[in-house]
């Protein structure tokens, strides 16, 4: 596995890159024929094949409107490549409507854009039965389970059960487990998923062929508790194991999240016996091997948490891995998820946990026959040296029956085994395509949506925003933004601390922090912010140490590009600024989802420039927020006093990049 590869799916690295080929793009429509002929070499196809922040290839996001190819402010070209933050040329009035938007990219006045432009992706009418069914859509997204996010449920004791059946939502280990992390209570998401998943006792098997349990998906806030709403569920069932076996797979976008998620499950399953295993490239491949597979092709581990890219690599090189036990697949951050393509990971992970699947490619079978058991389907199965080392391991029931059905004896159609596995999916936006949610074959789910019934009835647009987030917009000229975030962590009434600063770019985000820095130097004992910039640029170790030094109180600004925006969890972030807007209502959702997290308070800020204030505001109407944000008025006096610094720390700024900002 190259270095290369294995950095295709780490978010860390993507903005840079996201950077590189978007400029190489705008150059690539600019240059002959010849020109583009003589570039398109298979290295440079890998790196554009990589361009995009959830890791999806360029070609894949043209085909399939992928999110992030449509996250492209109408009329600004080339969002995320970065012109100097502080410009100040004109930049082209944002255009608006459709019309412009799904064209050419060519406006009628403005100059021609670099990428094509697609229509922003529409949201699911989920309330339409009709719509549904053209869609391939399981009709049970008609009739949500509505959740008041304001509710919570005191963690059952042992006298209370569960409504169907006198079992126990949760044993005691657990309990005890969740208030020594000072989990008392559950969260509306946890309230209303864990008895989904755990309230009847054949879904708390292990194996149930013959009643396979509900698919789940869950529309819920950011920071509303979504990793223990199925890590207490998991760790519920699996602890009844009696062999470690792949039981429960849990696929997020970036290590970052991997490993979040990770400490999570870790501290919910201790003293349980289960092993969990992460599977993302930070380790060599070989060592990741060895902690899932032993010397005998016999799993190690009961859990495991994966990028999906990673995932498919192991299902193509480990001998011995296989998924036809699972019990539970998770999708967290699910529609970022479902947007990424690498490495074909979505029609080869169903192909996996099909029995009656057909091989993917012929070269999957070969690797089998030379001892890797990585498709447990039946075609592959009926190889002879692939079964008896699958049988030696024992096979899951709707396997074993796909395998009996090959020597000849036809299931009783009244008794076919089914995978026993339960997909869950999971998100704060759902995904706007309904073709990727359709290829997951869900299992007559339940949808539960934790939002409040006072969100406005007839958008059916899903952004499920914290009740305890306040938002706030500053208009401000180019020029003044960055005095307007100065003012902001200066004012003497209430000035910003504990803040995300998002900027556009890494680059962008590179920029501000050093002209912040110069801005503190020369106000000395003014009252200096301490300031830090968070960025794919640093290593994971000194990324690390940033965060647990921003978590400690040591800084008090952090400025990053949109690399932590989704699903870290940092407690006591107060504030999330948004020095550039966000180009579309998710990555909005996804930032101020960094703050007002289970259950605090929060406050997002975003400082438009004059000429995105229509645009935004047009965003936040659809997405239903125009009601919720109020905007902030800056007196001229505000930023006069801090013009001098300012403009002392423009001209060091100028001198360290070697141009005029
Ligand atoms: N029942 C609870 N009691 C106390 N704290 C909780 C509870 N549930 C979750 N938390 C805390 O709330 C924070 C947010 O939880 P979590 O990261 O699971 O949110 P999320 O919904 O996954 O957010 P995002 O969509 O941003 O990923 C975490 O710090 C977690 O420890």
């Amino acid at each position: 596995m190259d270095k290369a590869k294995e950095d295709q799916e780490d978010d860390e690295l993507v903005d840079d890159r996201q950077l590189e080929a978007l400029d190489r793009s705008v150059k690539a429509q600019k240059a002959t024929e010849k020109d583009l002929k003589s570039n398109d070499t298979e290295g440079e196809k890998e790196t554009l094949s990589s361009t995009y922040d959830d890791g999806s290839s360029s070609e894949a996001n043209h085909g399939e409107t992928d999110e992030e190819s449509n996250r492209q402010l109408p009329g600004a070209a080339t969002p995320d490549i970065d012109p100097p933050i502080l410009s100040t040329q004109p930049i082209p009035t944002p255009s608006h409507g459709h019309e412009e938007a799904s064209g050419t990219g060519e406006g009628k006045n403005g100059p021609p854009a670099a990428l094509q432009r697609f229509p922003e992706p529409r949201s699911l009418a989920f309330s339409n039965p009709a719509l549904l069914r053209v869609q391939g859509l399981p009709q049970g997204f008609a009739t949500p389970v509505v959740v008041d996010p304001t509710m919570t449920d005191d963690l059952p004791g042992e006298s209370v059960m569960s409504e169907s059946g006198g079992i126990e939502l949760i044993g005691h280990q657990m309990r005890n487990r969740l208030e020594r992390l000072g989990v008392n209570k559950f969260f509306a998401v946890q309230a209303s998923v864990i008895p989904i998943i755990l309230s009847s006792p054949h879904s708390r098997s292990l194996y149930s062929p013959f009643r396979p349990p509900r698919d789940v998906c869950i529309s819920a806030p950011t920071g509303s508790g979504k990793t223990l709403a199925y890590c207490v569920p998991i760790v519920e069932v699996l602890r009844t194991r009696l062999l470690p076996r792949v039981r429960a797979l849990i696929l997020l976008p970036t290590r970052d999240l991997v490993a979040q998620v990770r400490e999570t499950l870790e501290s919910v399953a201790k003293g349980s016996g289960l092993k969990i295993a992460s599977v993302t490239g930070t380790q060599s491949f070989a060592a990741e091997q060895g902690n899932l597979i032993d010397g005998d092709g016999e799993s190690l581990v009961d859990i495991v948490i994966a990028t999906p890219g990673r995932l498919m690599d192991h299902a193509d090189a480990t001998a011995g891995f296989t998924l036809q036990h699972l019990r539970f697949l998770v999708l967290d951050e699910a529609d970022r998820l479902l947007g990424q393509s690498f490495n074909e990971w979505l029609p080869r992970l169903m192909a996996m946990l099909d029995p009656r699947a057909k091989q993917l490619r012929k070269e999957d079978g070969d690797k089998l026959l030379k001892g890797s058991t990585r498709h447990s389907q039946a075609e592959i199965l009926r190889s002879d040296a692939v079964k008896e080392r699958v049988l030696r391991r024992a096979l899951a029931p709707a396997w074993l029956q796909v395998d009996s059905e090959s020597s000849g004896s036809p299931p009783d159609p009244a008794a076919i085994a089914q995978p026993s596995m339960q997909k869950l999916l999971f998100s704060a936006t759902l995904t706007r395509d309904p073709a990727k949610v359709a290829s997951l074959r869900l299992r007559n789910p339940i949808y539960v949506s934790v939002k409040s019934s006072k969100e406005d009835a007839q958008d059916d647009t899903e952004y499920a925003i914290p009740e305890t987030l306040q938002e706030h917009m500053l208009v401000v000229s180019t020029e003044d933004k960055p005095l307007a975030l100065f003012h902001l962590l200066h004012r003497s009434e209430a000035p910003l601390r504990q803040a995300l600063c998002f900027a556009k770019s890494v680059e962008a985000a590179n920029r501000l922090a050093k002209l912040l820095e110069f801005f503190e130097e020369k106000r000395g004992a003014e009252g200096v912010i301490k300031a830090a910039n968070y960025s794919s640029e640093l290593s994971a170790g000194e990324r690390a140490r940033v965060l647990q030094a921003f978590r400690n109180g040591e800084i008090d600004v952090m400025i990053c590009s949109d690399l932590i925006s989704r699903g870290i969890d940092i407690s006591d972030v107060q504030h999330v600024i948004s020095y550039d807007v966000p180009v579309d209502m998710r990555k909005y959702v996804h930032r101020v989802g960094r703050t007002a997290r289970a259950g605090k308070q929060g406050n997002a800020w975003s400082l438009v420039e004059e000429q995105e204030a229509r645009h935004f505001k047009d965003m936040l109407k659809r997405g239903g927020r125009s009601k919720n944000v109020r905007k902030v008025k800056l007196q001229g006096t505000d930023l006069q006093e801090l013009r001098p610094a300012y403009e002392h720390a423009l001209e060091q700024l100028a001198h360290r990049f070697g141009r005029q900002p």
